[in-house]
């Protein structure tokens, strides 16, 4: 059993994959408690992997995002292989401070000031913006660096840095500026 707090079906909103309709399973609680996070994480019920898989396959897309909470506090390569038996493409949106299941198909890492990265692999890197000092994120190994306006409030300044540092792209909740979850 794993503890969802939550599975809708949109477009993802952020990274690399903005625009591509996803099935969502948002797992409950996290090991982190960021003062700027938007998601009401906490509350859940216990799922069977039988029921989970039915309620993704709800939906007619092929990427599902693990998210939450942290994901990676629920999962295994169990849970991974029943997504893939049910052809899904398999994403997470993680803090990457516990170690993978490796059979994930695209990691976004989320780092956090002050929590140490146990993540081996990552495709991508999504900084939450707020005016701090990103060079220390630029040696990690990614394809991808996305910069984050926070809560869509600093924009501008996001904007500014991503123009100052172009190995950076900017990265905007599309989800809240169109008014979808
Ligand atoms: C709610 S978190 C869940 C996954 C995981 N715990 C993490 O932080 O990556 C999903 C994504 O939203 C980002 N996020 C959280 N609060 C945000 C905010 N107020 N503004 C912009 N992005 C935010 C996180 O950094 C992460 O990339
Ligand atoms: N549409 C949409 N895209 C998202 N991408 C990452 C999200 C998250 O909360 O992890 C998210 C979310 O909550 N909604
Ligand atoms: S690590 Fe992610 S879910 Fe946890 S508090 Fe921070 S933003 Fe929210
Ligand atoms: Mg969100």
């Amino acid at each position: 059993m794993r503890k969802i707090n939550e599975i809708f079906y949109s477009l993802q909103g952020e990274g690399y994959h903005t625009g591509t309709p996803a099935v969502f399973i948002r797992f409950s609680g996290c090991n982190l408690k960021c003062s700027f996070c938007d998601t009401q994480h906490e509350e859940g019920i216990m799922l069977t992997d039988e029921k989970i898989i039915e309620e993704v396959r709800k939906y007619p897309a092929t990427m599902v995002v693990l998210t939450g909470g942290e994901p990676s506090l629920w999962i295994d390569n169990g849970f991974i292989d029943r997504l893939h038996e049910a052809g899904k493409y398999v994403c997470i949106e993680t803090n990457g401070t516990c170690v993978l299941p490796e059979s994930i198909d695209w990691v976004t890492c989320s780092p956090k000031h002050g929590s140490k990265l146990e993540i081996a692999r990552m495709d991508e890197v999504k900084v939450v913006y707020e005016g701090q000092d990103i060079s220390m994120y630029e040696s990690l190994f990614a394809e991808h660096f996305y910069l984050q306006p926070c809560s869509c409030n600093n924009t501008a300044e996001t904007v500014d840095c991503v123009m100052r540092h172009p190995k950076w792209r900017l990265s905007l909740q599309t989800h809240k500026l169109i008014d979808i979850r």
